[in-house]
């Protein structure tokens, strides 16, 4: 009995021994995480000369981004004001500060903040050792993955299938689908302006088709299922930011909170659409029926070719694979295109001079005939005019990237696990790079092309750079083109009074209450 009582005493010892040194190991590794390795970076980027915050514990500067941001989304700003202080207002003050390059903390992460083109384009070139930020909250990935969540061959061979869907070639094809989406869009407001003027907040009009553009160019006939999956990735979006702007607890993605639930719902709803879609396309494919030349199709049909080129189909992309490069074309390709057309619109509308341009050029290129890939690649002022949107701006004014290992970026050595921002939009609003009418919109800067716009040639990224450059480039300056033709031909617009100028980021850079112009029928 002694004996028995002696050995489960030892045991109960044993456990709570290991218990103690569990809780010690995990709470050193918290502390040196949380704590001591920020510290130490802290002090090696001192050394380096590089000037920054502090570092406070865990959070680092997160409240303050998230407390500045919202704080400076309270007021609208003027016209002729300089948008970055209402959009990054803790990065603008940390670079008023510190000088162009600098760092902050993301949670316990050091963020450097890059604004020398030069450095842009070697980390873009780059691209093996500068990736995409990983980390954070695991359901975030529910909104896309696919070929911007991929590194290294894996990268490689997505993009490799994927690039042939976006030749101008195929996209020639798409036309008609761009011209159905933006005649609706046209209709509508005929049917509110009654042959005069009105009030219309065109954002949400521009929203609708850009989202019936993809919906319609990825999925071909299938398009109304394509709206319902653009609304649940709306909703998804919304939730995946909700996520981003606090600290992730590992395991936490597991409680069966409100938000968690949802999102899986949302993931589990729209994964199931897509694959109807593709099921349903495999087996027309199967019968020989004639499947039709839309990005699914395209991309289908690119890795088919690839898996039989290679003769393996560990080559090739899998039915997931598919279903997640759909539902990234929703999100890198919706909201984007959308954003520079408001702009585009708010721009010309207080720039009636270039407003009129562009119409000259639209009645002069197509009179009232249906336009043309030929004549869309043609508008000269049209494509003056999205340039310098672009730069003023950018969907996505700041891009982020992360390093795996010691690497040297310029003349600093940052070590693994530091993020990294790419500020385009500092960039495009560069004096030194630009000249001193760099706030103005001026479109006839890009009168010789992009490169002769600026004394730096490589200043201008509103579409990345690289390898990794945007796919969709060009599908979205055949949209825009098309849009603004069709728009300009048959409305002037000026501002509404009650439009409120106030740029902020949802992901990519909107109009935060809307864009309401007066819309004249012509
Ligand atoms: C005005 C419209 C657009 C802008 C300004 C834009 C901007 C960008 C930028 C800056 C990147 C690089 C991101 C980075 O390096 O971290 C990117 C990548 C990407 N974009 Fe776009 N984009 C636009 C339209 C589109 C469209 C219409 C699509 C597809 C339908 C698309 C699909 C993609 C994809 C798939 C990537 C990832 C490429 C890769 O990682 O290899 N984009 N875009």
């Amino acid at each position: 009995m002694e004996a028995m009582s002696m050995s489960f005493s030892a045991v109960w010892g044993g456990m709570v021994a290991v218990a103690v040194v569990a809780t010690m190991v995990y709470g050193w590794r918290f502390f040196n995480w949380a704590w001591l390795r920020p510290k130490r970076t802290e002090k090696s980027l001192r050394e380096q000369g590089l000037a920054g915050n502090r570092y406070r514990f865990l959070f680092g500067d997160l409240k303050e981004v998230v407390q500045t941001t919202e704080q400076a989304k309270l007021k609208p700003i003027k016209l002729t004001d300089n948008i970055v202080p209402r959009i990054i207002p803790f990065y603008y003050t940390a670079a008023n500060t510190y000088g162009n390059t600098f760092f902050t903390w993301m949670g316990p992460r050091p963020l450097v903040h890059i604004t020398d083109p030069l450095l842009i384009r070697q980390i873009f070139a780059n691209y093996n050792q500068f990736q995409k930020i990983r980390g954070g909250n695991p359901l975030s990935k529910m909104l896309a993955k696919g070929v911007v969540d991929v590194e290294g061959d894996q990268w490689v061979k997505h993009r490799k299938i994927i690039n042939p869907a976006f030749h101008v070639e195929k996209l020639k094809h798409m036309l008609p689908a761009f011209h159905i989406s933006c005649s609706e869009m046209i209709s509508k407001w005929e049917g509110m302006t009654k042959g005069g003027s009105c009030e219309v907040d065109v954002y949400p009009h521009l929203q609708t088709m850009t989202s019936d553009v993809i919906s319609r160019t990825a999925f071909g006939s299938s398009y109304e299922e394509g709206r319902k999956i653009f609304e649940l990735q709306m909703e998804q979006a919304k939730l995946v930011i909700q996520a981003a702007q606090s600290i992730y607890i590992p395991g936490s993605r597991f409680l069966p909170t409100k938000r968690n639930r949802r999102m899986k719902a949302i993931d589990a709803e729209v994964k199931s659409s897509i694959k109807k879609i593709i099921n349903k396309r495999l087996t027309a494919k199967e019968k020989g029926e004639n499947t039709k030349e839309d990005l699914l199709g395209l991309l289908l049909d690119s890795n088919d070719k690839e898996i039989k080129q290679q003769g393996n189909s560990k080559f090739g992309l899998s039915i997931d694979d598919v279903i997640e490069e759909c539902k990234l074309f929703y999100f890198a390709g919706q909201e984007t295109t959308a954003n520079l057309l408001v702009w585009t619109l708010i721009l010309l509308s207080q720039h009636t001079n270039w407003q009129e341009r562009a119409r000259e050029e639209v009645l002069r290129v197509f009179g009232d005939r249906k336009p043309d890939i030929d004549g869309l690649s043609h508008l000269k002022i049209i494509n003056m005019i999205l340039h310098e949107v672009l730069r003023l701006y950018p969907p996505g004014p700041a891009l982020g990237r992360m390093i795996h290992e010691e690497t040297k970026v310029g003349n600093l050595t940052l070590p693994p696990g530091t993020f990294l921002l790419l500020h385009l939009m500092l960039i495009h609003l560069d004096a030194n790079l630009w000249g001193d009418d760099v706030n103005e919109f001026n479109p006839e800067r890009f009168a010789e092309g992009v490169s002769k716009a600026t004394k730096e040639p490589a200043s201008y990224f509103p579409f990345g750079g690289g390898p990794r450059v945007c796919v969709g480039q060009t599908f979205a300056a055949l949209e825009a083109r098309l849009a603004l033709v069709m728009i300009l031909r048959r409305f002037s617009f000026k501002l509404s009074p009650s439009y409120s100028h106030a740029p902020h980021t949802i992901i990519t850079l909107q109009p935060q209450f809307g864009a309401q112009l007066i819309l004249t029928e012509l």
